[in-house]
């Protein structure tokens, strides 16, 4: 028999898990999997969940959370040996992971495709000691998200970062950065570099629009130094998707990048603080298993 290991955070987006949490118990019973589950007490405490399903060796861990959580569970898995697949199930303020996986906001659809039992083989990124699904990076508007406190997202979700975001633009400012991406070097200021591994990023789902999950490389973007005005042009752009043509705009591809500040610059890991850089970036090659919609993933994996 297959054994699932639940993983949840009660107090994620509006801590609807729990009312929920003996339904879904029962469907994973039910499809014939021996099921239990584990309430996150604290930060930290998914990663410390995920490695101790990884050692008892449960075949599924289903990370049900907010990108945070996710995150969370994939630092416990990533680097083990014997990784279990992961299924998401989404019930955050931000689901970022989960619209690049195309798993449905809804807690039963998303247990529907759980328990489909389609999986593929998806990217993961590594930067220093840290594992990221969705994006990194660095500078200043990146130190945004975590500075909003988690009362207030839970209460208003999402619109908690764009106010917390137009109050923190006065403070933007240019850093000097060296980069160094798959033998290329890019020197100069820069506004932000993003390193994404999937195409829905804060919301974005045009910031990178070919970004791929199971092709070894992430999607390098360089904003170069400009002034706010240019920037919030170029900030409208991007949510239409019309952003890849602007002169200050660099993208690219790469499977490893190096980055080098002489300030201190915070690197922001899928939405959370990570530390300060210098970092290395390496994109570990369709690394985990995700329990994904077959209809939106089997064809494109095929072709490869
Ligand atoms: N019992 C708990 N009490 C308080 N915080 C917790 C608890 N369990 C986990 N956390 C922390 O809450 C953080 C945020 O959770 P999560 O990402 O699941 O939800 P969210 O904040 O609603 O959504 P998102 O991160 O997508 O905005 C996690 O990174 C984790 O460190």
């Amino acid at each position: 028999m297959q054994r699932a290991r639940i993983i949840y955070n009660p107090t994620s987006g509006r801590e609807v898990i729990k009312k929920v949490l003996p339904d879904i118990l029962q469907r994973f019973e039910q499809s014939g999997y021996e099921t239990s589950a584990h309430a996150t007490t604290s930060e930290g405490d998914a990663t410390e969940a995920a490695k101790i399903a990884v050692a008892r060796k449960f075949d599924v861990v289903v990370a049900a959370g907010g990108d945070g959580t996710i995150n969370e569970v994939i630092n416990g898995i990533a680097e083990q040996e014997y990784r279990p697949k992961l299924g998401i199930i989404p019930v955050g303020t931000t689901n970022d992971f989960a619209r690049a996986l195309c798993v449905p906001r809804n807690i039963h659809k998303a247990v529907d495709v759980i328990l489909a039992n389609y999986t593929t083989p998806l990217d993961i990124g590594r930067v220093n000691d840290q594992y990221f699904m969705n994006i990194s990076g660095g500078g200043k508007i990146t130190e945004i998200s975590y500075e909003v406190p988690s009362k207030l997202k839970t209460m208003i979700g999402q619109l908690a970062y764009y106010l917390k975001g137009i109050e923190m633009l006065p403070s933007l400012r240019p850093t000097y950065v060296e980069l160094e991406y798959d033998g290329r070097l890019f020197k100069g200021e820069i506004m932000l570099f993003l390193i994404a591994n999937t195409n829905s990023v804060g919301g974005l789902e045009k910031l990178a629009p070919n970004a791929k999950m199971d092709d070894g490389v992430f999607d390098l973007m360089i904003i170069e130094k400009m002034n706010i005005a240019e920037f919030v042009r170029l900030a409208t752009l991007a949510i239409q998707g019309n952003h890849l043509n602007h002169p200050k705009f660099i993208h690219t591809t790469a499977s490893r990048v190096k980055v080098h500040t002489e300030e201190k610059m915070q690197l922001n890991i899928d939405g959370e603080f990570g530390g300060l850089l210098p970092g290395e970036f390496v994109n570990l090659y369709r690394h985990i298993e995700f329990f994904v919609p077959e209809d939106k993933f089997s064809t494109e994996s095929k072709d490869e």
